[in-house]
């Protein structure tokens, strides 16, 4: 392994973004240059305005993607297919093969951004599963249950009792992706579990509990889902993400927002760090004193996981204090970075 840790500068293996949202249009030209910068490949979120349900669909928004890269910049949109009640098994068949698409997701509906159209209830999915655990292709799960009378705050630990186990139960050799986890329940749950089960961590959910919401008054660009949580939980994730395990990489979930969407009576779910993502993870892990664990995080847990090969070519961070914009452009809005207008003590080189 090519990792070389001194207190400031640390050199890794070129790493992947393992949860990504690009938008279209407009907006993904604006964002895509940002990740492409970080990382080298990205595995893309299908929850668009018009969700990405099909191979024929998932195909033209990578031509999108690809279209919108900046010139000379590599950058390989790992594709996901939305899952929905209605979902094809013979669809799944269709991804495997188009080499493109990495994985089908659930977003439970009414759970986040643009879940309208996902899944009701999962047992209308189980011959759509069946063949997912046939064909080896993961399930990314969006983990919170959308009952009303559950508290915001146990989402996440109410979804692992009342889907996650018994989803496993009936569909052990299924790999998952438990995505953008939250709470020290799931981190528990994924590096307990029996059989194919990963998770994916956020930079803000290690940096940041709840109390970010709110310090001096409401604060919409930490407002996320999951929501963050208490200290207790970013600690917990803090000690998942540098265990050296395995089972746990980096997904930034980035999540762009126009200023005037987050800024709003009632404000878009949604933390935006692909401009500054790797510089947050070396934050987190340095805080941690675990600079050395940030290569099997960000560079080789998520290939291993995805069946892909590691990739060539290093990035390295530098310890050195740079200030975030205030806004980025979005398209012909504009949006406002994670962190805007502050400090941030690393730098990507
Ligand atoms: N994380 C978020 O708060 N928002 C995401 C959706 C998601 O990942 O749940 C988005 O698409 O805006
Ligand atoms: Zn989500
Ligand atoms: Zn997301």
């Amino acid at each position: 392994m090519s990792t070389i840790a001194s207190p400031d500068s640390i050199t890794l293996i070129r790493p992947d973004d393992w949860h990504l949202h690009l938008r279209d249009g407009a907006a993904l030209a604006s964002v895509l240059p940002h990740s492409v910068r970080q990382f080298a490949r990205a595995i893309v979120m299908p929850n668009l305005k018009l969700p990405v349900t099909t191979v024929a669909l998932a195909a033209a928004y990578r031509e999108r993607i690809l279209a919108a890269l900046p010139p000379g910049m590599a950058f390989e949109p790992l594709m996901t297919l939305y899952l929905t009640d209605n979902t094809d098994p013979d669809e799944i068949r269709r991804a495997q093969d188009s080499g493109f698409i990495h994985a089908v997701k659930l977003y439970p509906a009414g759970a986040t951004t643009n879940s309208a159209a996902g899944v009701t209830d999962l047992r209308k999915c189980y011959q759509t599963l069946e063949v997912m655990q046939e064909t080896d292709m993961p399930l990314l799960v969006h983990g919170e249950v959308t009952d009303n009378e559950i508290d915001l705050f146990d989402r996440e630990a109410v979804f692992i009792e009342r889907v996650m186990r018994p989803l496993r139960r009936d569909f052990p050799e299924l790999k998952i992706v438990f995505e953008h986890i939250t709470t020290r329940d799931a981190a528990q749950y994924v590096a307990e579990a029996e059989g194919p089960i990963a998770a994916t961590i956020t930079a803000h959910h290690l940096l940041y509990n709840r109390n970010e919401i709110f310090r001096g008054g409401i604060r919409p660009h930490y407002y996320c889902l999951p929501v963050l949580k208490r200290e207790e939980h970013r600690l917990a994730l803090v000690t998942a993400a540098t265990s050296g395990d395995e089972r746990f990489f980096l997904g930034t979930d980035s999540a762009p927002h126009a200023v005037h969407a987050k800024e709003a009576s009632c404000g878009c779910a949604g933390c935006y760090t692909a401009l500054h993502a790797m510089e947050l993870y070396a934050t987190a892990f340095d805080q941690a004193g675990a600079l050395d664990k940030l290569e099997a995080f960000a560079s080789l847990n998520g290939p291993n996981f995805y069946g892909l090969p590691v990739n060539g070519g290093t990035i390295t961070l530098q310890r050195e204090s740079w200030t975030l914009p205030a806004t980025v452009p979005m398209g012909e809005h504009e949006l406002v970075p994670l962190n805007a207008g502050e400090q941030v003590g690393w730098k990507m080189r």
